[in-house]
């Protein structure tokens, strides 16, 4: 190791020599395809030009993709952080990324349901999980694919960071891209959480009554708190869409979220109707955001607005 070059010694990650047989791997992180042949034909000549070597054999470690890792979270439950979560993961993967779903609602898992990977388990390979492959083109790691519905509900706080670092650090291989479906609430298991594995960015869902907009805000200072950049806010339920007629009208009213994120400086991602379609497709395990109509377009502007925020 010493005899080598020092610009080159910066990038060997291992190197043997014996009965003039020399074996190298080198870091290629950051290199582009033309760069890396460079670096491995000149070390092929360099080493190759030692006295003692008459063999070289040069192995690059493949780039460690750049995942980005973007939690959803909300306030209180049942304000749709699943549906989001899986629909936004459902609509990523047809712009052409590399999607995987990280079910974190420990107690209350329900992505299995959403992704039609009920009664699937997934397998290890040397004590890391293989996330699940699901129809939908995302792949995914759930407690509800792990353990039987009743049992993690008496699991301790240790075990379920536990299992929730187990699915985090699951192989994802070229996953570019990790959605991960927080429990609801702003407790300390979400804040242990979020300080822990520290997402990229983080969206927070909520519905525009007002109860549930001031649940959003706590969230938000959850995030905070952890110093978790935010990526935008999305209502969801933000009117109803009549079954019968298709027409729109606003129950709840509507706008809630839009001005709260201009009162605190943050984007504003989208508005998601309540839509009973919307829901019987998530039951079925297929995201509406599979589809080309009005609500599949709907999830595909938050998309696009993660994209926008995740390229810049
Ligand atoms: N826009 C929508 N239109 C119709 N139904 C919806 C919509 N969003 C969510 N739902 C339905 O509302 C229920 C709650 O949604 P979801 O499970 O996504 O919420 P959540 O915030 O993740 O809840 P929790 O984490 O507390 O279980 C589900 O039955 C879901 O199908």
């Amino acid at each position: 190791m010493e005899r080598l070059p020092d610009d080159l010694r910066a990038r060997v990650q291992s190197a043997r020599l014996a009965e003039g047989r020399a074996v190298l791997v080198l870091d290629a992180s950051g290199l582009d395809a033309a760069a890396r042949k460079a670096l491995e034909d000149e070390t092929r000549s360099r080493v190759g030009a030692l006295d003692d070597v008459s063999e070289v054999h040069v192995a690059l470690t493949a780039d460690k993709p750049h995942r980005r890792m973007i939690a959803i979270g909300s306030g209180k439950g049942g304000v749709g952080k699943s549906t989001l979560a899986a629909n936004l993961a459902v609509a990523l993967a047809r712009r052409g990324r590399k999607v995987g779903v990280v079910d974190a609602d420990i107690y209350g898992p329900s992505q299995a349901r959403l992704l039609s990977t009920e009664g699937q388990k997934p397998t290890a390979r040397d004590k890391q999980l293989i996330p699940l492959d699901t129809e939908s083109g995302v792949r995914l790691l759930s407690m509800g694919n792990l353990v039987e519905a009743d049992r993690a509900i008496a699991w301790r706080g240790p075990m379920v960071a536990g299992a929730l670092g187990q699915m985090i650090e699951g192989d994802w291989g070229d996953t570019d891209t990790l959605i991960v479906d927080l429990p609801p609430g702003t407790g300390d298991v979400q804040l242990t959480m979020v300080q822990k594995h520290k997402p990229d960015g983080a969206i927070i869902v909520s519905t525009p009554q007002d109860l549930a907009l001031m649940d959003a805000t706590r969230a938000l200072n959850l995030f905070h708190t952890a110093d978790v950049p935010i990526v935008g806010l999305v209502e969801n339920m933000a009117g109803y869409v009549c079954p019968h007629c298709g027409e729109v009208s606003d129950p709840f009213g509507s706008g809630g979220m839009e001005s709260v994120a201009e009162q605190i400086n943050v984007p504003f991602l989208g508005r998601i109707p309540l839509d009973i379609a919307i829901r019987t497709a998530s039951d079925a395990g297929k995201p509406v955001a599979g589809g080309d109509d009005l609500r599949g377009r709907a999830f595909d502007a938050i998309a696009e607005r993660l994209e926008a925020w995740m390229a810049s």
